[in-house]
């Protein structure tokens, strides 16, 4: 029996798997990135070949490489014709298989987290860098599996072959090709062992690729063989004598735009707003993860994003680190790898360098761990040590503490301002907590729906929060709608009573606003003439936290049922102790240092 047949097919399947391999990556990158129209359309085009029948596509390879289609007509000069010759057979080898490698590898990329490759760029890595150190390290299995499909829909590729390559034994005649034939002429034993060969091969190709996958998950570990770019680059729009942010930026996308326009020279800077207000969007649009549509950026004194004169400083030169809510690190990447990713002094992960890193957020012992072998305040310390290894000069910080729990969060938040306390950049933090940003933050912005509303130091902020949505926002509970009846005074419309009020009304003052921990019980003060705005009240129902009781009051009357009150006051334990003893009805002041006035 002639072997022929057998290395034709290895030798025309492994040359197939090559092209597919390097071609089915690259073109699932650039699609992966790719956000202009027309995506579905050229993702279909590159898919056909899955869908084709073998006939047609053979057919339609032999219209355009035949001496007489167009792509032949080109090369028939140059001396090149490759119907009925061995690289045909490579041709539609390669052609049929490459949507296999193509579909697998972008599925690879597309369950990545993106903020994996966008944390390496803010580290100063390349794109070279980012896919050849974190995107191909962690689609590598997707992409090996699609390898090993490739390979196996090559090695039995039939119709197209026959039709651009034809039979020619011992230059296109694959192992498929002799089946055929040897069925044809009768004979079947030969037509069996060339079935069983197949299968046996293509078997124990898969069999390979996923028992390597699954024995070396760190296969392709990260190899550090160059530096990364060091990260002040020289620009010359820079002046070290203009300190602090500058920005000025407008962002559109489907239903929401971001229109924000703030400057600051504070150390930290809290940024506070509802779900969906665009706090990320406006972190990523700083650290260039995002591009602005128009506006300008600058960052002490250098001008990082400017759309009038086209700037754009790439998120990788920025200087800026970001700490995300799901910290990012690189899952095949040891604790110290880490960090050395973010370090330009290689990868020797004994170095004193990684170590003066983990030493100060107690990690120096977890050096050697994956990300997935550690807490999850161990992972967020590695995530803030991995950041400042990289020497930014602002950070930015998204919900750093949302996925904690109380205990962890005080802990951590303690460990990460004492770690800070060294650091001399700015900071920058997203948050919804009203306390965490007022221990955290010097000064707080308010975003709200895409627009900065105020950015002020932040105890003006929780004392004259201005608008009703600020006053909501830093957890003022209690509201109601007024009418003015005297310069300083007005008619609670909810609370039905006249109050008196510190301030002068203004005509766009429309509701007033008292926080609950701000609410008296005369009843429990040392009897002096009663203060202005003090009244009857009535308690409807409570609520118990651990440390303090919410106490729902109904002034004027008693409740009717328990969601029948106008007040919400808090008191601390001890108080209520005292409180619950007294008979009804309570004297209630809304002390009037204590009312806010606000615009809606
Ligand atoms: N890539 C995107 N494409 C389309 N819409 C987006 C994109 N990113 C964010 N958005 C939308 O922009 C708005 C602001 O999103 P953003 O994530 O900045 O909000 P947020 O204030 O950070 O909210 P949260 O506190 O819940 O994280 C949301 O309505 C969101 O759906």
């Amino acid at each position: 029996m002639n072997i022929a047949p057998l290395w034709t097919s290895l030798r025309i399947a492994a040359i197939a798997t090559g092209i597919t391999f390097i071609s089915g990556v690259a073109v699932a990158y650039a699609m992966h990135r790719y956000r202009g129209n027309g995506k579905a359309v050229m993702e279909s085009i590159l898919l056909i070949p899955l869908v084709l029948p073998p006939t047609v596509l053979g057919f339609m390879l032999l219209f355009l490489l035949g001496t007489q289609g167009p792509i032949g007509r080109l090369l028939t000069p140059l001396g090149l014709n490759p119907v009925f010759t061995w690289y045909a057979a490579v041709i539609t080898a390669t052609v049929v298989s490459f949507p296999l490698q193509y579909k697998t590898a972008l599925g690879a990329f597309q369950q990545l987290d993106p903020n994996l490759p966008a944390a390496a760029r803010t580290l100063g890595a390349s794109e070279w860098t980012v896919f050849r150190q974190v995107i191909l390290p962690l689609a590598g299995p997707g992409i090996l599996a699609g390898t090993s499909l490739a390979f196996a829909r090559a090695l039995g590729e039939f119709g197209a072959t026959l039709m651009l390559a034809g039979n020619i034994p011992g230059q296109t005649q694959t192992i498929p090709m002799a089946i055929y034939f040897a069925v044809e002429g009768g004979a079947v034993e030969e037509a069996l062992i060339w079935c069983s060969f197949t299968l046996f091969v293509s078997l124990g190709f898969l069999v390979g690729v996923n028992l390597w996958l699954s024995q070396k998950p760190r296969c392709l570990k990260f190899r550090r063989r160059r530096p990364l770019r060091p990260r002040l680059l020289p620009d010359a729009s820079y002046s070290s004598a203009d300190q602090g942010l500058w920005v000025d930026l407008q962002k559109r996308v489907a239903g929401f735009q971001l229109d924000i326009s703030f400057q600051t020279q504070e150390t930290t800077l809290g940024v506070l707003g509802a779900s969906g207000a665009g706090k990320s969007m406006l972190l990523r649009c700083i650290a260039g993860i995002e591009t602005p549509d128009r506006g300008r950026i600058v960052l002490n004194g250098r001008v990082l994003f400017d759309s009038a004169q086209g700037i754009n400083i790439p998120s990788c030169d920025r200087n800026i680190g970001i700490l995300f809510q799901n910290y990012a690190l690189f899952p095949h990447l040891t604790a110290a790898e880490n960090i050395a990713f973010a370090l330009s002094a290689g990868r020797s992960l004994n170095t004193t360098k990684v170590t003066s890193h983990l030493a100060p957020l107690q990690l120096a012992d977890y050096g050697h761990r994956l990300p997935q072998e550690l807490s999850g305040g161990q992972q967020q310390r590695v995530a803030l040590a991995r950041a400042l290894a990289s020497r930014p000069q602002l950070l930015l910080f998204d919900e750093p503490f949302s996925a904690l729990d109380t205990h962890l969060r005080n802990q951590i938040e303690k460990g990460m301002v004492s770690r800070l306390s060294t650091f001399d950049g700015m900071t920058l933090w997203v948050t919804h907590n009203v306390e965490e940003a007022y221990r955290l933050c010097d000064q707080l912005m308010v975003v709200e729906q895409g627009k900065p509303s105020t950015l002020r130091p932040k105890h003006q902020i929780l004392e004259q929060p201005e608008t009703l949505s600020i006053a909501q926002l830093t957890g003022c509970k209690n509201f109601s709608r007024i009418q003015q009846s005297g310069p300083e005074e007005v008619f609670a419309l909810d609370w039905e009573c006249p109050l008196q009020t510190l301030e002068p009304i203004r005509p766009h003052h429309s509701q007033i606003g008292i926080r609950a921990h701000q609410i008296r019980f005369l009843d429990l003060e040392v009897p002096v003439t009663p203060p202005s705005n003090t009244f009857l009240g009535w308690l409807a129902m409570t609520r118990e936290t651990p440390h303090r009781m919410t106490l729902y009051l109904k002034l004027h009357s008693p409740p009717t049922h328990a969601e029948d009150y106008y007040l919400q006051a808090e008191v601390f334990k001890d108080k209520w102790q005292q409180l619950k003893n007294l008979p009804f009805p309570w004297s209630i002041t809304l002390d009037p240092m204590n009312i806010l006035l606000l615009r809606e």
